[in-house]
């Protein structure tokens, strides 16, 4: 068995994996970390790797406690991936955005791939049909497009999550929704209609804490995995047994 471990920058997710298959699932905080390991680890006695991607801020040490446990494959870009990297600064690129750029070339061969990751930020990767990636996006994800707001102005306050009714908010807390949620919603459909144009056949996977919440409401239909990075991780992981 498997503990795959992707650290955000808002939380922890881990998965325990026998074979392709997600046993359990976790979401936790950083101060979490090795209290929630150690006890994910004593209940899969059998885990014999722990695979981390990490672009928080915890680094390979602390996992240096499970050591004698468990080995520790803490990814970085110098490990080996399935795609040729045409990123312009390939050290500088996110290792989450690498597994998953990993695992959408891994799982549909020979075809376009855009994966968008919904979390801290929007992240857009594209992966051509002959194993190139490109490169892709970044912006600010939703719970940051709310921070944001109420962070760089004087008079804006802080909200939470809610659907607005309308596209034209008929008062601050109502155009913020709007703002915030609809403009979420028009950035990445009109991502995928740039795509669509300049690309014929491509897959679209979406993903991150709010693929669920988005799926339903893009205009393209897309369906959302949102186990899709610790998948990508588990198969990261076994594409670098058979090829270091
Ligand atoms: N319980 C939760 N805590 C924090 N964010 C959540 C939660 N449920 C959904 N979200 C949404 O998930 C997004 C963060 O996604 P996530 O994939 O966890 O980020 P990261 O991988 O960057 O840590 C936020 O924009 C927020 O809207
Ligand atoms: C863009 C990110 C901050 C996204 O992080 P996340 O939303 O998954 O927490 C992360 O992939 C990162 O730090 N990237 C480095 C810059 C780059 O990918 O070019
Ligand atoms: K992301």
């Amino acid at each position: 068995m498997i503990l795959t471990v992707d650290v955000g920058n808002t939380r922890i997710k881990a998965a325990v994996f026998e074979g392709s298959t997600a046993v359990e699932n976790f979401v936790f905080e950083k101060n979490e970390l090795e209290k929630k390991i150690k006890k994910i680890l004593k209940k899969f006695q059998n885990c014999s790797d722990l695979v981390v991607a990490s672009v928080g801020n915890i680094e390979k040490h602390s996992f240096l406690a499970f050591e004698k446990e468990i080995n520790i494959h803490f990814l970085t870009h110098e490990d080996v991936f399935p795609f040729t990297n045409q990123y312009a600064t390939p050290k500088t690129l996110g290792i989450d955005r690498m597994v998953l750029a990993a695992g959408a070339t891994l799982k549909f061969p020979k075809q376009n791939r855009l994966v968008i990751d919904a979390g801290t930020c929007i992240t857009y990767d594209f992966i051509d049909e002959n194993d190139n990636y490109l490169g892709g996006a970044i912006s600010p994800g939703l719970r940051l497009r709310y921070e944001a707001l109420h962070n760089f102005t004087a008079r804006l306050p802080l909200l939470t999550l809610e659907v607005p009714e309308h596209y034209i908010g008929n008062s601050t807390k109502e155009a913020i929704h709007s703002g915030v949620v609809n403009g979420f919603v028009y950035e990445i459909d009109g991502f995928i209609d740039e795509y669509r144009a300049n690309f014929s056949n491509f897959i679209i996977i979406l993903t991150g804490g709010d693929a669920d919440f988005l799926a339903k409401r893009l205009k393209n239909t897309i369906f959302a995995n949102s186990n899709f990075l610790l998948e990508s991780l588990n198969q990261t992981f076994q594409y670098k047994i058979d090829n270091d």
